[in-house]
């Protein structure tokens, strides 16, 4: 019987979630494990899930042997060093669609509480005490509020509180205008602009080394007198020490955190201040983002680990299943090959050039370039490559990778795939397309026009165009026992160079292939295992 494969799971997700890596997979539910612990035992598991106390860093990567994907439950993957998992090839999937409501939903909970001081009311009451006069607040109707960075989370605030009358504006150099538009956000160009403005002030960036510190001293001096201020992205985007100075000045009336530089925070003095509403990092804490956070990151892991593609991966181009499931018959074509080129020349590679001609060129074709890396890779470098780390590999290789979408058509097809291999002594080119079944065929190989659907061993041959040496090569294989399953012969004109592409039913030996090369008029022959 097939052993399970291992997952770890080191910090809480949703019951359901854990069922379902129960149902298919060996997991164990290990919610207390200190560091030390999880150092030692990490090299026994094939996934790792995290939310976003575990720190996943180079050094339990390095003891990671066995890791084949880490599922953040989650959004953020700034506990991830993303560079040392791809370099390992480890995928890293978040589930970047399952909190957001629930995190935008806390963001205007922090606003409402700020601008009628909810919580400070709350336990004056609760004190034994009763006085109106120190929660006077303000209203958010007619108020400007500014969100820095207008992505899932930023957006879903931005209609919500525009609800309530709120005027929102909004920072993000990285989106299109349209998207501004579509959610009726008033596009702010410089970050300066929206600080001097906005009554209110909500970040959702990701933690980045460009966001980290974004809004410091100086940017704090600019505010508005008065400004109120909500972070539920991530501690440290707003500096802490420059915050606490505002909030301790009255430059900032308050602020409301969900997210801390340090993380678990305990004592940090900012949580000594009246005007500061804290919470401990519980933006994505409801039931319905935690079921879905936990359905979504265990169904990915279990999808890893059968080898499909994971929609989710942050360390593979983005992707959408249907896109995905169009390009599929590329993706397997494209790896099959990638495989040829080290089997036929051991020549390094300079370049590699893919075009994608015709319709295909109207698709997503970053994986469809990606597979043949992988392809081409996997038989001649010692560390595992896959998807992950193919094109990183490459570039390590000093090869360079290029693809260009043509949107003609390509000598009469409807799809046409070129890719040109360039060593010192020349390049090499192959051709692929679908057939009517959208079954992977080469088409092109050098300049011959072949037929061939790709197979698990094949021989290639180049032989002068001449009268029985078909026979002769036939012959040999029938003696040697090898069936031949196709035959394609590929030349540009009569009596000239031949190609030939044949699928044979088991390998070549290279006593066969010698006698093959010894035929008057064959150049070479060289069989290959795909
Ligand atoms: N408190 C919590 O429990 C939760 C926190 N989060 C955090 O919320 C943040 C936002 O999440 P999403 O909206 O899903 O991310 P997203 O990726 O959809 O949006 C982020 C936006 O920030 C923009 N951006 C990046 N750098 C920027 C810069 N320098 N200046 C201005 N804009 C910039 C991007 O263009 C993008 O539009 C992330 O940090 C995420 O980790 C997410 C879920 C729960
Ligand atoms: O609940 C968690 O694990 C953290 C949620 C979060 O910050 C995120 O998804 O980015």
């Amino acid at each position: 019987m097939e052993t399970k494969k291992r997952v770890i799971i080191t910090e809480k997700i949703d019951e359901e979630g854990i069922k379902v890596l129960q149902e298919a997979l060996e997991a164990d539910v290990c919610f207390n494990i200190s560091r030390e612990e999880l150092l030692e035992k990490i090299h026994e598991y094939d996934a790792l899930v995290v939310r976003s106390v575990t720190k996943v860093d180079e050094e339990l990567l390095s003891r990671a042997t066995n890791l084949k994907i880490v599922g953040r439950a989650g959004n953020g993957v700034d506990n991830i060093d993303l560079g040392a998992a791809t370099q390992r090839g480890i995928i890293v999937a978040n589930t970047p669609e399952s909190n957001t409501m629930s995190a935008a939903e806390l963001t205007i909970g922090m606003l409402l509480a700020q601008s009628r001081n909810i919580p400070q009311a709350n336990t004056f009451l609760k004190s034994g005490k009763w006085d109106r006069s120190p929660f006077q607040g303000v209203e958010l109707y007619n108020k400007t509020l500014g969100i820095v960075g207008l992505g899932r989370i930023g957006s879903l605030i931005a209609t919500r509180m525009a609800a309530f009358g709120m005027k929102v504006i909004a920072y993000d150099p990285y989106i299109a205008d349209e998207r501004f538009e579509r959610f009726k956000v008033e596009k702010i160009e410089r970050l300066e602009d929206l600080l001097r403005t906005a009554d209110f002030i909500t970040v959702h960036t990701p933690k980045t080394k460009e966001t980290f510190g974004m809004i410091g001293e100086k940017e704090i001096e600019i505010m508005k007198d008065g400004v109120r201020i909500a972070n539920v992205a991530r501690g440290g985007i707003i500096n802490e020490k420059a915050l606490m100075e505002g909030l301790k000045s009255g430059k900032i009336a308050s602020a409301g955190l969900d997210v801390h530089e340090k993380e678990p925070c305990y004592g940090n003095p900012l949580f000594e201040l009246d005007n500061v509403i804290v919470t401990p990092h519980i933006g994505a804490d409801t039931k319905e983002a935690q079921e879905n956070v936990g359905i979504t990151v265990a169904q990915q892991i279990v999808n890893a680990l059968k080898g499909e593609i994971v929609p989710n991966a942050v360390n593979l181009p983005a992707i959408h299943r249907d896109e995905l499931m169009a390009i599929r018959p590329y993706i397997e074509l494209l790896e099959k090959l990638g495989k040829i080129y080290y089997q036929l020349y051991q020549e390094p590679i300079e370049f590699v050039n893919i075009d994608y001609w015709g319709n295909i060129a109207a698709q997503d074709v970053e994986m469809i370039t990606i597979a043949f890396i992988k392809g081409l890779l996997e038989p001649v470098v010692e560390d595992k490559v896959n998807y992950i780390n193919a094109k990183l590999v490459a570039e390590q290789r000093g090869i360079r990778v290029e693809q260009q979408k043509i949107k003609e058509h390509y000598d009469g097809y409807m799809d046409f795939i070129e890719i040109k291999i360039r060593n010192k002594k020349g390049t090499f080119v192959l051709g692929g397309n679908l057939s009517s079944k959208r079954q992977g065929k080469l088409v092109k190989i050098q300049g011959y026009e072949v037929d061939v659907n790709p197979s698990d061993y094949m021989l290639f041959i180049q032989n002068m165009d001449v009268p029985g040496v078909i026979g002769n090569i036939g012959k040999i294989l029938g003696q040697e026992h090898i069936n031949v399953a196709t035959m394609q012969v590929g030349r540009n004109a009569k009596g000239d160079m031949a190609m030939m592409v044949l699928n044979i039913d088991d390998e070549v030996n290279q006593e066969t292939l010698r006698k093959i090369m010894d035929i008057e008029n064959v150049l070479w022959a060289k069989g290959i295992k795909l």
